[in-house]
């Protein structure tokens, strides 16, 4: 390391890291003694209760035998400071030499110690927990680089956690610990890691309505560009990752032509449709999608554990009228539910609903009875980002996970969502024609069709969601 930032860190002592001459970007600090989950960006409760919470918390860190006292005077001071958003740098007096004596109980004083420092371009600090940094270290003996796998440390509780010196250039990071280990991580890897999308996000998500995604080009990108260059199926992807849907044009109009810009992005899923199926009016399969019918936007397989990632259309031939594809943004209308009506984003955020499905199966073999339980959406833990979102109004199930006194309310919450998704300003309309293959996330983005005349021939296949997530990782776009 270059530019050497080093401090031996007495154990009872409150250590600010100097900057070196040639200050390296990242400051560096340590702050002895502060509850590492008081920082923690807990999205969805109000700044009072995150206030109480710290304020629970540093009475809980310092309720120990080892503290002067100091610390609660100190924290109480502090939460009359943090309405104004002051930042918090809390110096715990007590004395930790003296308490290793103590066995476990040190263990969890260590755990408080957090590692104050800017890893994010906008300079934001981030205060991390020596806790954390020991449990991701990247060394040879605690992680296998060949497969991204922990070599588990059972005994990580009963280590000090506390480092010797901490080190630092303008790229890397550098700690050792008093048990003699080192760890080294580079600044980027903390911003991308420590709280996932709090620092830095390669393809931010853009949430659309029908005025928004008719406000630019569509996200296509044509068959040549697509197939041939890794640039091309890295916007692909990006489109994926940002919209919730792309187009692939100039495709051979051929149910070949699905296959290979399908294949592409990843292998095409076998379900009980088969792998690359076809869609036709009276093919002799009994759902609604195999009749002239309009379709509502839906998400497919809702009945299934993991719905299919993606869902491919393209359509081969249609000699009638009507028959455009819907889209409607899934994400978008929760995140409009919850706008109008926050306590109905809840409802259907913490309600687990039925979906069921009875498929027909191939070769006069009895039919397949899928059922699953979940919410219509779900939440990053961590940051509170949707992370889910299932609707499909025709293979809902019989309704037997709400208490009949909490029925009205799941109802009103459910009319409401039903509702935005078929406003006619979160509604895209495309008509798709032969060589235009469009994929669809199927975790977010919901499609449907008009109700058409004459014969209508759609080719299309599934992408199973952890092998398309993994290229779109590959490719650096998620
Ligand atoms: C896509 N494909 C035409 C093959 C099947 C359509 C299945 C529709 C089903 N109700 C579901 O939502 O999964
Ligand atoms: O016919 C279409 O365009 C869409 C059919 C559909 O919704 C489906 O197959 O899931």
């Amino acid at each position: 390391m270059k530019s050497i930032n080093i401090s031996t860190i007495s154990r009872s002592v409150h250590v600010l890291l100097a900057q070196p001459a040639k200050a390296a970007p990242h400051q560096i600090k340590l702050i002895h003694h502060l509850a590492a989950q008081q920082q923690a960006p807990i999205h969805h409760q109000s700044q009072q209760q995150q206030q109480q919470q710290q304020y629970r918390q540093k009475r809980l860190a310092c309720n120990t035998a080892l503290c002067s006292g100091k610390c609660k005077k100190s924290a109480r001071r502090q939460l009359e400071a943090v309405s104004g958003g002051s930042p918090v740098s809390h110096k715990h007096t007590g004395n930790v030499a003296h308490a290793v004596e103590h066995g476990p109980e040190v263990s969890r004083h260590d755990l408080d110690q957090i590692l104050e420092v800017s890893i994010s371009p906008d300079g934001q600090l981030a205060r991390i927990p020596y806790m954390w940094l020991r449990d991701h270290c990247r060394s040879k003996r605690c992680f296998n680089h060949n497969t991204q796998q922990k070599i588990p440390d059972l005994q990580l509780l009963e280590r000090d956690l506390t480092p010797q010196s901490v080190l630092a250039d303008d790229k890397n990071l550098s700690i050792k610990w008093r048990d003699g280990h080192e760890t080294q991580y580079s600044f980027d890897w903390l911003a991308e890691h420590f709280y996932p999308g709090q620092f830095s996000k390669r393809t931010k998500r853009a949430m659309w309505d029908k005025k928004k995604i008719n406000s630019g080009p569509l996200p296509a990108v044509p068959f040549e560009y697509h197939m041939n260059s890794e640039e091309g199926l890295r916007q692909s992807l990006q489109n994926l990752v940002k919209y919730g849907f792309t187009m692939v044009t100039e495709a051979p109009p051929t149910a070949e032509g699905t296959r290979q810009a399908s294949e592409r992005v990843s292998p095409i899923q076998e379900s009980m449709y088969g792998g690359l199926w076809t869609v036709s009016p009276a093919m002799g399969n009994n759902d609604t999608a195999y009749t002239h019918e309009g379709l509502g936007a839906h998400t497919d397989n809702t009945y299934l554990s993991s719905p299919a990632g993606i869902e491919v259309f393209h359509l081969l031939e249609h000699d009638g009228t009507g028959g455009e594809s819907l889209l409607v943004d899934g994400f978008n209308a929760v995140d409009t539910v919850r706008q109008e009506d926050p306590e109905a984003y809840q409802t259907l955020r913490d309600t687990l609903i039925p979906f069921e499905y009875m498929a027909t199966a191939a070769d006069g073999k009895p039919p397949y009875l899928l059922k699953a339980y979940s919410p219509i959406f779900t939440e990053h833990p961590g940051t509170g980002e949707l992370l889910t979102f299932r609707f499909n109004a025709y293979d809902r199930g019989t309704l037997d996970t709400v208490e009949p006194s909490q029925l009205p309310k799941f109802y009103k919450a459910y009319q409401h969502l039903s509702q935005v998704i078929s406003r006619p300003e979160s509604e895209f309309w495309y008509k798709l024609s032969p060589g235009t293959v469009l994929l669809v996330d199927n975790w977010r983005v919901m499609h449907g069709r008009g109700a058409f005349t004459g014969f209508r021939l759609l080719s299309g296949c599934y992408l199973s969601r952890d092998e398309w997530v993994s290229e779109a990782r590959r490719a650096g776009v998620l």
